[in-house]
Order: C-alpha cells, then sequence, then structure tokens
C-alpha cells in the first residue's frame, strides 16, 4: 500500500491526513485527485452511518479499498449541535466562516465555563474483499469567544484545547495530529494496519 485512496472532498481533511500517513511512506490521493467527481449523499443519523456510506459507496464506484472520514463538533450548550450537520450548519453551500458565526451567534450570552464542546471523528475502511471496519476518535475542548489561528480548516480557529492552551488553529500539523479526534482514530487505523495490508497482499 504506498498510496491511500482518501473518500473526502474536503482540502482540509486532505491535509490532515496527508501528515497521518506520512510517516508510513503512504501518499494520500482524494476525490479531489479524479477526473469524474464523486459526491455521495450523507443520509446517516450518526458519524459511523455516514463514514461507512462514504466508503461503501466509493469504494463500489472505484473497484478499490478506500478510506472515508465523517466527523463533526457536539457543543453542550447547543444540545450536541451542529454534529452530523456540522459541514453546512448555516446552510448550502458549505461555509466554514458562516458556520463559525452561526455557532458563536448561537452561544451569545454563554460563560466560559459552559461552553465545553468535542470534536468526533470517525474513519471506515472499505472494499473487495475486506469487511468494512470504522475506527473512532475524538477530542475535548470549549468554544472560544473569537476567532484565533491560521492552520487546519473548519471549526479549528474557535476550538480551544485546554491540553495546549490554544486554539486548534494555531496548531501546526504535527501538533494536531498528536491530540485531534481524527488523529486518535488514526492511531487505532494504524494497529490494524499490518493485517490490511497482509489481506491486501493475500489478494494480489
Ligand atoms: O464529507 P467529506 O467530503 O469528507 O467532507 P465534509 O467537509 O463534508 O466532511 P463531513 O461531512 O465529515 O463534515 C465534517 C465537518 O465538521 C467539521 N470538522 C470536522 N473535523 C474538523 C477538524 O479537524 N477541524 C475543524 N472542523 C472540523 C468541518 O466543518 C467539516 O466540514
Ligand atoms: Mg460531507
Amino acid at each position: 500500500m504506498k498510496e491511500v485512496l482518501v473518500a473526502t472532498n474536503n482540502k482540509g481533511k486532505v491535509k490532515d491526513f496527508e501528515e497521518l500517513f506520512k510517516p508510513h511512506g503512504i501518499q494520500v490521493i482524494s476525490l479531489k485527485d479524479l477526473d469524474e467527481p464523486i459526491e455521495v449523499e450523507e443520509t446517516g443519523t450518526t458519524f459511523e452511518e455516514n463514514a461507512i456510506l462514504k466508503a461503501e459507496e466509493t469504494a463500489k464506484i472505484l473497484g478499490k479499498w478506500v478510506i472515508s472520514d465523517d466527523s463533526g463538533l457536539e457543543i453542550d450548550a447547543l444540545n450536541g449541535e451542529p454534529g452530523v450537520y456540522s459541514a453546512r450548519y448555516a446552510g448550502e453551500p458549505k461555509d466554514d466562516e458562516a458556520n463559525i458565526d452561526k455557532v458563536l451567534e448561537g452561544l451569545t450570552g454563554v460563560p466560559e465555563g459552559s461552553r465545553h464542546a468535542r470534536f468526533r471523528c470517525v474513519l471506515a475502511i472499505a472494499g473487495p474483499g475486506l469487511e468494512t471496519q470504522t475506527f473512532s476518535g475524538s477530542c475535548d475542548g470549549s468554544i472560544a469567544f473569537e476567532r484565533k489561528g491560521e492552520h487546519g480548516f473548519g471549526y479549528d480557529p474557535i476550538f480551544h484545547v485546554p491540553s495546549e492552551g490554544k486554539a486548534m488553529a494555531e496548531l501546526t500539523p504535527s501538533e494536531k495530529a498528536a491530540i485531534s479526534h481524527r488523529g486518535e482514530a488514526m492511531r487505532k487505523f494504524e494497529k490494524e494496519l499490518p493485517n490490511l495490508i497482509g489481506k491486501a497482499g493475500d489478494r494480489s
């Protein structure tokens, strides 16, 4: 496995995955690199359902193993919103800045101690001859009052990471990989990697 197809159209996720696969010498190819667009409808009600949908549908279309990622932000004071709707919280088309504005407005008047939130991520791997597997991770923090930092994507500028004393967007890619929801899911996936490479070898 010298390259891996990640079934995502999100450039920010692609960068995270490049950082995560770098130590394995594995190159990341995403749906953005394909000639034909693939956009799987995310009709599930959980991160796990959507991750499986994206991985299985894309694997069926391409006829090879793919990894997908479904993720989002859960804010306690907003009863778990935006959750599985994180990408399009402020409506179509997907707009990270508008999503952040909507979260900050929703939390108007909510004091510092009541702004707990968590990022969640479920990775799924699916493909020919493989039983679909999932790996999950989460990252606890709180929603800041304003944006900080230039790294990352999505809600990173307003997600305060207490262990680092910084916003997620202030962390370098390798610092984010070490503590993020995607990093945690990825480390579980890594444990399974030797088995998966073995299975890939059996098929060739
Ligand atoms: O479905 P794909 O094509 O992978 O791309 P997407 O952006 O639509 O991805 P999701 O459906 O999984 O929605 C995840 C959203 O949650 C947010 N999100 C997920 N992980 C994040 C992270 O590490 N940092 C900041 N925001 C994140 C961000 O708004 C994403 O658009
Ligand atoms: Mg999506």
